[in-house]
């Protein structure tokens, strides 16, 4: 079985290093892992720097791999396709890279069940340019998924996805990592996601690795208030999954350079 393991990782841009010292305990097939931080805090840094993108200190270890050189995949936040072909077509393209030309039934059907998987068979012959931002960023999760990968780095997959198709694509891909015995890393700036599809929750905050274990024992209100800046409860709902609720911004979060105001209580209305 798969597994993965980052040792001391950092990673940089020119000169500057913006993640470091990452440093994580084994994930094997079969786990999902969130990956959660405030924005600029290096999550799309360290995932570019594992899928061998960016240089830097530190090693990945990846060992039972069954796909050699592509047992790592990274789907990019930013999932726009200006290439004039078909979301079948591109599918394909990315089912064959790496192998032979030749297309055979196995490829086919991976290719068939992970459109009907994802629900978007009905637009496999429409032109790339042309789809939605949530069909882009399905047909892009299924382009990573006909490839097979032993470990697959989704950079936030459901940030342009409505709340049913939210829910379905990472439960689909919790059952697939299950299956497939695959590592799955997910950022998500949704952490209720995390608290319910994630196994494991790494928290990134300036560049740094300041929490790693069950997402249940990570995602907590005292974590909240020291990364977010948020006054938050976890409680359960009827299903008895954790909720994230916040309360409150802490003064400390003000965010835009205006401070932090209390909600308005009252709305002005205008006199008739
Ligand atoms: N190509 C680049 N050159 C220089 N700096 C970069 C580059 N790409 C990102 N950075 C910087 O690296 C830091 C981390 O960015 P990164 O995209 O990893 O954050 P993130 O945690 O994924 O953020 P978000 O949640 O907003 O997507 C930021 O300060 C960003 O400005």
């Amino acid at each position: 079985m798969v597994s993965i393991r980052l040792d001391d990782l950092g990673a940089r841009y020119g000169r500057k290093p913006l993640v470091q010292d990452v440093t994580t305990p084994a994930f094997a097939g079969g786990e999902v892992v969130a990956v959660i931080g405030p924005n600029a805090a290096g999550k799309s840094t360290l995932f570019k720097r594992i899928a061998g993108l960016l240089r830097g200190p530190g090693q990945v270890h990846v060992e039972g791999a069954r796909r050699g050189r592509d047992a790592v995949c990274y789907m990019p936040q930013d999932t726009s396709a200006n290439a004039v072909l078909t979301v079948y077509e591109s599918i394909l393209l990315a089912r064959k890279q790496g192998s032979s030309w030749s297309v055979g039934d196995d490829d086919l059907g991976r290719i068939d069940e992970t459109l009907e998987a994802l629900g978007i068979a009905d637009i496999a012959f429409k032109n790339i340019g042309e789809l939605s931002g949530g069909q882009r960023q399905l047909a892009s999760l299924a382009q990573m998924l006909v490839r097979d990968p032993d470990v697959l780095l989704m950079d936030e997959p459901t940030s342009a996805l409505d709340l049913s198709r939210q829910v379905e694509v990472l439960t689909y891909m919790r059952s697939l990592a299950r299956a497939r015995g695959m590592v799955v890393l997910i950022a998500l700036h949704d952490l209720n996601h995390a608290l319910r599809f994630s196994d494991h929750t790494m928290v990134i905050a300036n560049g740094e690795l300041i929490a790693c274990g069950p997402s249940h024992d990570v995602i907590t209100p005292a974590l909240l208030h020291e990364v977010y800046h948020v006054e938050a409860r976890i409680e359960p709902c009827s299903r008895g999954i954790g909720q994230v609720i916040v309360d409150d911004v802490a003064a400390k979060g003000k965010t835009f350079g205006i401070g932090y105001r209390p909600p308005q209580t009252s709305m002005k209305v205008p006199a008739e």
